[in-house]
C-alpha cells in the first residue's frame, strides 16, 4: 500500500518559492491501477516524482509498505527504489545500447549473474513482444516498441509499484490503446501497483480503478474511475469527462425547449438514468416505463465502456400520472438503475 501524506512542493524559482504542490493525501492500495489526471502545470510531474523521491517533498510523507521513503538514508533509499519501476513519456532508453542491453541495465546494476540476466531479459523481452528485436538499437523502432522496451526495463527488477509518468502521451492513438492494454495485463498477471499520470481522459477510462483530478497542485476530486466518471463534481473534471463522453453536461440542445411542466395529475419532467455493470445490457428501463404506462422522450444518451465495465447514460423526458411517473422512478432505483431527477 502507498501512502502519501500532506505531501508539499515547493520550488525555489529566482529566490521565490514556488508551490507546485500541497496538501496531498492519497492511498493507494496494493494492486489497483490509479490515475492521477490534470492540465499541464498541475503537479502531475512533481507528484509522480516525489512518489520515487527524484524530487524530495519539502514536507509531508511517503510511505510504501509501512515505510516511510522520506526518512531513509541514501543507500537504504537506493535500495527501496528497485520496487519501484518508472517509464516516461519519451522513453529514456540508452541510444547507444542494443535493446537487449537497455532491459539488461537495471539487472546489472543490481549485480546479477549473467545466466541471470539473460534468462530475465529473454522473459522480459517475451512479456513485452520484442524477442525478435534484442539486437536492434532504439532508434530501429516505433514509438509504441520503444515504449514497450520501457516497460520491459522498469519490470526488471520485479519491483511492486510502477509510475508511469505520461507513458503513452507521444504515441497515436492505435499505439496508445496496445500500451494501455499491456499495462493492464501485466497488472492483471503479476498483481504490480501502477499509478499514472495523464491529461487524457481516454486513458483513465481505460485502465484505471481509481482517479484523482489534480489541479493548481491539489487534488480536488477522486474515486473510483465509474463515480468521478459519471458524477464529475468539479467543472476540471467535467472538462476531461467530456474529452471522452460526448453527453453535455451543460444543457442538451433539446432541453432547452423543455420546462417542467405539471397540470393536474399529470406531470412531465427530465430524468438521468446511469447503467453501470450489468444492468446496461437489461431491459429494465422500457419495461418499467411500459408497463407504468409512461410515456417517454430520449433526448440525450451515450454507452461506452470503462475498464472492463459497461455503463451507459440517457437523459429522458417522462410524462404521465403523476403517481406513475414517481412509481416508474422507484422502481427503476430498486432495479439497480442509478436514476436523478434534473429537471
Ligand atoms: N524543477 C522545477 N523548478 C521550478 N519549478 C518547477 C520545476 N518543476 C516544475 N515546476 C513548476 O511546478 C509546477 C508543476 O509542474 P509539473 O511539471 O509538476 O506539472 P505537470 O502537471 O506535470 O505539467 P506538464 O503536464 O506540463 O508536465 C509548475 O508551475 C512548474 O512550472
Amino acid at each position: 500500500m502507498i501512502k502519501l501524506q500532506n505531501l508539499r512542493k515547493d520550488y525555489v524559482v529566482n529566490k521565490k518559492a514556488v508551490t507546485a504542490l500541497k496538501r496531498i493525501d492519497i492511498t493507494i492500495e496494493q494492486g489497483e491501477i490509479f490515475g492521477v489526471i490534470g492540465h499541464s502545470g498541475a503537479g502531475k510531474s512533481t507528484l509522480i516524482r516525489c512518489i520515487n523521491l527524484l524530487e524530495r517533498p519539502t514536507q509531508g510523507s511517503v510511505i510504501i509498505d509501512g515505510v516511510d521513503l522520506t526518512t531513509l538514508s541514501k543507500r537504504e533509499l537506493q535500495k527501496a527504489r528497485q520496487d519501484i519501476g518508472m517509464i516516461f513519456q519519451h522513453f529514456n532508453l540508452i541510444s547507444s545500447s542494443t535493446i537487449f542491453e537497455n532491459v539488461a541495465f537495471p539487472l546489472r546494476l543490481a549485480k546479477k549473474s549473467k545466466a541471470e540476466v539473460d534468462s530475465r531479459v529473454n522473459e522480459l523481452l517475451k512479456l513485452v513482444g520484442l524477442s525478435e528485436h534484442a539486437k536492434k538499437y532504439p532508434s530501429q523502432l516505433s514509438g509504441g516498441q520503444k515504449q514497450r522496451v520501457g516497460i520491459a526495463r522498469a519490470l526488471a527488477n520485479d519491483p511492486k509499484v510502477l509510475l508511469c509518468d505520461e507513458a503513452t502521451s507521444a504515441l497515436d492513438p492505435m499505439t496508445t490503446q496496445s500500451i494501455l492494454r499491456l499495462l493492464a495485463d501485466i497488472n492483471r498477471k503479476t498483481g504490480i501497483t501502477i499509478i499514472l499520470i495523464t491529461h487524457e481522459m481516454q486513458v483513465i477510462q481505460e485502465i484505471c480503478d481509481r482517479v484523482a483530478v489534480i489541479d493548481n497542485g491539489e487534488i480536488v476530486e477522486a474515486g473510483k474511475v465509474a463515480e468521478v466518471f459519471l458524477r464529475p463534481q468539479q467543472e476540471i473534471t467535467q472538462e476531461f469527462v467530456a474529452q471522452v463522453s460526448r453527453f453535455e453536461w451543460s444543457d442538451g440542445l433539446l432541453r432547452q425547449n423543455f420546462s417542467s411542466q405539471a397540470t393536474g395529475k399529470e406531470t412531465r419532467c427530465i430524468v438521468r438514468v446511469t447503467f453501470l455493470g450489468e444492468v446496461t445490457f437489461q431491459p429494465i428501463m422500457f419495461e418499467v416505463l411500459q408497463r407504468e404506462s409512461v410515456a417517454f422522450n430520449i433526448l440525450h444518451g451515450t454507452i461506452s465502456r470503462m475498464k472492463d465495465t459497461p455503463y451507459g447514460q440517457l437523459e429522458l423526458e417522462l410524462s404521465g400520472i403523476r403517481a406513475d411517473v414517481d412509481r416508474a422512478v422507484a422502481t427503476m432505483q430498486a432495479r439497480g438503475l442509478d436514476v436523478e431527477v434534473i429537471g
